[in-house]
Parts: structure tokens; sequence; C-alpha cells
């Protein structure tokens, strides 16, 4: 009986979600565990199966950090980017694309043939020009890292309508020199799953959500809408930034429901969508009531 209930407790959402895209954001952090690699990909077949159309869009900090180590080049962060030199460049578009996107297609295709990689640079994916974050008011150089400027979603959506689980890498191609950039996998995820048109923008990480009064406490914030989230933006520190601003632009920009998700709890993607409790945050348009977004 539990075993039926909890697929019971699904249909729901099943039946609301039908046919919709998601968008997965699969955090660095959460990519160590072979373990939690594997569930991740079957956890994304599984909604693939259910009738969504699942989009992967993946991260891998923790294993750019061990790259650039090993070519001797430090890692710096500014104003939560990575400071990405000419030569850090190729080493961060070597490891995504070549090494963490390709390991995630290989897992998925373990259960046919289903996913395709793709870095933004294909298709004009994803259009960035040179981004120069403000810090104490002040523009930044930090180097090839991108702003986001256009997305074409058409690679994307083809691969979607020949029943494939496109897996994106978060390098953007300039339009004007030639270059490609390095753009925070939040806001690349963000980014597609409002020109999408997704129904849920879900990023898996290291914690167990948004916490209230982090570093202090770990009581978890279950929802919250688009205008308390912008309250709360300012407060907020580290990785969490470019995560919660995503949130915000994806609700903000179409999509029903943002979700930050605990990465690190085997199958936290199902337990949060086939179960009536959920976990970690979710964030919903100003003005939806809770019966609604879920
Ligand atoms: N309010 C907060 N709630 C939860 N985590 C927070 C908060 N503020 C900052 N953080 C930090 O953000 C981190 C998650 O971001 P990040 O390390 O970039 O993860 P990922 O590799 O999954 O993208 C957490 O591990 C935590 O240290
Ligand atoms: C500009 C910038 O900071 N890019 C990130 C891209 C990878 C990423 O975002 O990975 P996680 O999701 O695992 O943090 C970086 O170079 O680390």
């Amino acid at each position: 009986m539990p075993k039926a209930q909890t697929l019971i407790e699904a249909l729901p959402w099943l039946t609301r979600h039908h046919g919709r895209t998601v968008v997965i954001k699969f955090g660095g952090n959460a990519m160590i565990d072979e373990e939690l690699k594997s569930a991740f990909a079957q956890d994304v077949v599984f909604l693939r199966h259910a009738g969504l159309r699942p989009v992967v869009v993946h991260g891998g900090g923790p294993q750019i950090s061990a790259a650039l180590d090993r070519h001797g080049i430090p890692s710096e962060f500014k104003a939560g980017l990575r400071v990405t030199s000419e030569d850090a460049m190729d080493v961060v578009r070597m490891v995504l694309a070549g090494q963490v996107q390709r390991e995630l297609v290989g897992l998925l295709n373990r259960h046919g043939p289903l996913a395709v990689g793709l870095t933004g640079e294909d298709a004009h994916t994803i259009t960035a020009v040179r981004h120069r974050p403000e810090i104490d008011g002040r523009p930044v150089d930090i180097g090839r890292v991108g702003e986001i400027t256009r997305i074409d979603t058409g690679a994307i959506e083809a691969l979607l309508a020949d029943g494939r689980i496109p897996v994106v890498s978060s390098i953007a191609r300039s339009q004007d020199d030639g270059h490609v950039y390095n753009v925070n996998a939040d806001t690349a995820a963000a980014a597609l799953a409002a020109a999408l048109g997704a129904e849920t923008l879900m990023v898996l990480t290291d914690v167990e959500g948004l916490y209230e009064d982090w570093p202090d406490s770990d009581e978890v914030i279950s929802r919250l809408t688009a205008s308390q989230l912008e309250k709360l933006l300012p407060e907020l520190s580290s990785g969490m930034v470019p995560k919660m601003e995503g949130c915000l632009f994806a609700v903000r920009n179409g999509v029903r429901t943002a979700r930050v998700i605990d990465g690190r709890v085997q199958h936290s993607i199902l337990l949060e969508i086939f179960t009536d409790e959920g976990i970690g945050t979710m964030v919903v348009p100003d003005g939806s009531d809770q019966g609604d977004a879920v």
C-alpha cells in the first residue's frame, strides 16, 4: 500500500504536468558522489517516461576548480562569479562540455537513446556579452564571464519534440567578437526555463533549501512569493545569490514554480514531485494561491 499511495499522490501532479517542460539544474557539489549522479539520471529518465519534457542544465564549479588547480591556475571569485582569464576559459569549456556534460549524457543514455549534450554555443542557444558586475558601486572586470542577452530555444525544442533529453553546459557565444563566455549555471538554467516557457525550474544544490537565517539557523523556508524573495535577496550570500536571483527571474518571466532542493538526498527530484509534502524551497509568482502552485 505505501508504494501505491506514493504513486497515487503523484497522479494530480502528473496530470497537470503532462507534456510540460521542466528545467533541472544539477550543481557541481551534488555531482561528486557516483550514487547521487546515477539516482539523478534515473529521476530525469523517469520524468521523461512519465510524459514530461525534462531539460538538464549542469554546473561543475568544483570540477572546474580542480582542473584549474592541475593547470596551476588559481580560482578566484568576485560577486559570486569565477574570474575567468582566456586560459581559464579553455579549461572551463573543456571541463563543462568535455567532461561533466559527457558524463551526465552517458549516465542518462544507460536507460536508452535519450540524452543529447550541447553547450549554449550550439545553434545560438545562449548569446552573451561581457559581464561587468558592480562591486562597491563600481563595475569590475572579471574576464570572460558572460551576461546573457539572448536565448534561442530552437535546438532544445527540436530535441524535445524528438523525445530526447537536452543536457546543456553553461557556456555562451558572443554575438560580436568570436569568443565564448563562462556563465553561472543557475543563471543559465533560469534564463532557459523562462525562454522555454517551462512549468518548473528545479535547482539541485548541497543544502536543504533556502535557510531563513543562514548561517545562524537551519530553518528552511518552504514557500515564498516573488516579492517576498525580492526583499530577502540583499541578505543572501555566496552561491545562494545566483540561485535565488534565477528563481526570481524565472517566476517573473512565466515559469510557474521555481524550487531549490537538496541534491544530496538520493532521488530528491522524485521526492519533490511525487509526494504531497515536497521538500526544499518553492518560489511562486505573486498572487498564486497555495493550491494552484504545487
Ligand atoms: N540563505 C541561505 N540558505 C542556504 N544556503 C546558503 C544561504 N546563503 C548562502 N548559502 C550558501 O550557498 C551554497 C549553495 O551554493 P553553491 O555552493 O553555489 O551550490 P551549487 O554548487 O549547488 O551551485 C550553500 O552551500 C551555502 O553555503
Ligand atoms: C561565471 C561562473 O562562475 N561560472 C561557473 C560555471 C559552473 C557553475 O556554475 O557550476 P556550479 O553550479 O557547480 O556552481 C564556474 O566557473 O564555476
